[in-house]
């Protein structure tokens, strides 16, 4: 593998699953070395049970190597290891300086020396560690010293991995990376690429707009939107605040003002259910119109698409972020019609592009998802940042509804690897066409995805490895944007294939994020179908498209602002004195008492 591989600490109790789950992430290696910290012989009869029966599980992939000096272990040699276990290296250390009395004892230098043999160490690596600290203080000298010195080993150790989890009932749970130190940091807000003011434009001001007899009332528990974003720490992108649901006693209202508008209940069909939504999502009955709807194009190259996914060469993906930048895109032109403003930003475009636009670049290319990871844990957070400081930017500024669209040849591929993922879909099932390959290019992108797939499988539990692995930049900044929509209380309508593969995972990091979401469309890519199923969204239009860029959702935004239009403007039945359903019978009632 060309990059560097993952650290992952596995910590948990005893037969909590831990060294089943660490051999299970080093499955894709074609060897392993098994460093064991402890005696491989012995005799204690349990003890070698357990090491008869945890050494049946590995296979001919792993050998043996047992040593105390993993420091040197680890420098001397890179190769995928399973170092298992800390415990033991512990224990060896503190029988080495005597260390079991009540004596002070200093581990400060060894622990060290480990810690930075791990932090340099290049290839897949899996530490087992006993999590002893959840038990009652020991009541022995020996007992307190190495839960102590366990404590403070694991924590050290977390803080060299890029990955930390803690296994119980053979239940694996991620644990977020630790709190950052605090720091002052500075916000800024340099404005990307704008593409020229609207022309023309079917959402109505608010001022000719207001519905008579409807004064607009904020529902009464509705919680307001966050005014302004936290600075999102780059060294913690990945970690969200809860997300909050749409406000539901809005949503009462909103239905219930439904059944007093001059039409028979529901006729209106999906066209009331968008503007229940949207009245929920503001937390007011009826919705304030869109005036400040919003479009960023998340751009970036990918490694995969030199190797003929795409029918495009990948230079268009430059070429294109220029034209949208100068207003001259698909994205652009419906998003005149429809009232929205558009900017392009380049996450990792493989080309120099304006300073405008290249602002939170995080590299050139994202990796070939088929043979290394698209990126490093430290892009990967960099691009969530991103994508979260770009949509609190934009809500600080007053828009009242973001789409996220996409640029980047052979952009389909990741996507497709995404959704197969994280719905346990084969490759087969879901390739599609993307920008209209031919069938022998089909079944290289069919190859691609089957191997993007393999390699991402060990990170389904972990969406930033997992981003980090096959998503790339421009994907990954899409789902930091998604999620913090969602955390700010925005509503969002979501694209096609590409973008709702960003969503899926924006769905795992911020969960609940989907509830803020709307499909604006059914791409005729298959993955997207599966998508959509999975975020348990219905999409509003089917125009058998597959262009991306947010065209899909700009499509679909002028459907969404009529539905506010109905619940703000259209007349009750008393307003225009037409007899409601009930109204004979009610009346006929009233006469007989
Ligand atoms: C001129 C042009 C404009 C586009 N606008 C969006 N895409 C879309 O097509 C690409 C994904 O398809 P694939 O995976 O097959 O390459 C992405 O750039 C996506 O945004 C375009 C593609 C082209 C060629
Ligand atoms: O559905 C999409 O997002 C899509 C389809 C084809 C090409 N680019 C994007």
């Amino acid at each position: 593998m060309g990059s560097r591989g993952t650290r992952t600490l596995i910590l948990g109790g005893v037969r909590s699953g831990k060294s089943g789950h660490g051999e299970s992430l080093l499955l894709d290696c074609p060897s392993v070395r098994y460093l064991a910290t402890g005696p491989t012989t012995s005799s204690d009869a349990d003890w070698v049970a357990r090491l008869t029966a945890h050494r049946a599980r590995r296979d001919d992939r792993y050998t043996t190597v047992e040593t105390i000096d993993v420091a040197a272990a680890l420098r001397s040699d890179q190769t995928p290891t399973l170092l298992d276990d800390l415990g033991n290296w512990l224990a060896a250390h503190l029988d080495a300086v005597g260390g079991w009395g009540d004596a002070p004892v200093d581990l400060t230098s060894v622990r060290s020396e480990i810690c930075s043999a791990i932090e340099d160490f290049t290839a897949e690596l899996v530490i087992i560690s006993p999590e002893v600290g959840l038990s009652v203080v020991p009541p022995t000298p020996a007992g307190r010293r190495f839960q102590d010195e366990l404590g403070a080993l694991n924590e050290a150790v977390a803080a060299v991995c890029d990955r930390v989890v803690l296994t119980v009932a053979g239940r694996v749970l991620d644990l977020p990376a630790a709190p950052p130190t605090p720091t002052p940091t500075a916000t800024t807000s340099t404005p990307t690429a704008t593409a020229p003011a609207p022309t023309a434009t079917v959402l109505p001001s608010t001022a000719t707009d207001t519905a008579p007899t409807a004064p607009e009332k904020p529902a009464a528990a509705a919680s307001p939107a966050p005014t302004t974003g936290e600075p999102v720490d780059p060294t913690d992108a990945e970690n969200f605040p809860p997300v909050e649901p749409p406000d539901i006693t809005t949503a009462a209202a909103a239905r219930a003002r439904h059944l007093d508008l001059t039409k028979p209940p529901g006729s209106l069909g999906r066209l009331e259910d968008l503007g229940v939504w949207l009245a929920s999502c503001q937390g007011a009955c009826p919705p304030r119109q869109l005036t400040e709807p919003r479009v960023v194009v998340f751009a970036g190259d990918h490694g995969v698409a030199q190797s003929g996914v795409s029918a495009f060469p990948p230079e268009v993906t430059a070429q294109m972020v220029a034209n949208i930048a100068s207003g001259g895109a698909a994205v652009n032109v419906l998003a005149r019609r429809a009232g929205a403003t558009v900017q392009v930003v380049d996450m990792s475009v493989d080309a120099d592009t304006a300073p405008e636009v290249s602002r939170y670049k995080v590299r050139r290319s994202s990796g070939d998802l088929r043979i290394t990871d698209a990126l490093t844990i430290a892009e990967a957070r960099a691009a969530l940042a991103a994508g979260r400081a770009i949509a609190d930017d934009l809500v600080d500024a007053g828009a009242d509804l973001l789409i996220g669209g996409e640029m980047g040849i052979g952009n389909t591929t990741p996507a497709t690897v995404l959704i197969g993922t994280l719905t346990r879909r084969e490759p087969v099932e879901i390739v599609g066409r993307g920008t209209g390959i031919d069938d022998a290019g089909w079944i290289r992108k069919t190859a691609a995805i089957r191997d993007g797939m393999r390699r991402a499988r060990r990170h389904v539990h972990d969406p930033l490895s997992l981003l980090a692995a096959v998503a790339g930049a421009d994907l990954t900044a899409l789902a930091g944007f998604l999620a913090q929509a969602a955390v700010r209380r925005t509503p969002v309508i979501l694209d096609g294939m590409v973008v709702t593969a960003a969503a899926m995972v924006a769905n795992e990091l911020a969960p609940g994020a989907a509830r803020w979401w709307v499909a604006g469309h059914r791409s005729v890519e298959p993955a997207h179908s599966v998508a959509l199923e999975h975020l348990d969204l219905e999409p509003i239009l089917d125009l058998s498209m597959r262009l991306g860029e947010g065209s899909g959702a700009l499509t679909a935004l002028p459907i969404v602002a009529s539905s506010v239009d109905i619940l703000r403007s259209m007349a009750t039945f008393a307003e225009a004195g037409v007899s409601d359903k009930d109204e004979p019978a009610a009346a006929l009632a009233a006469d007989r008492s």
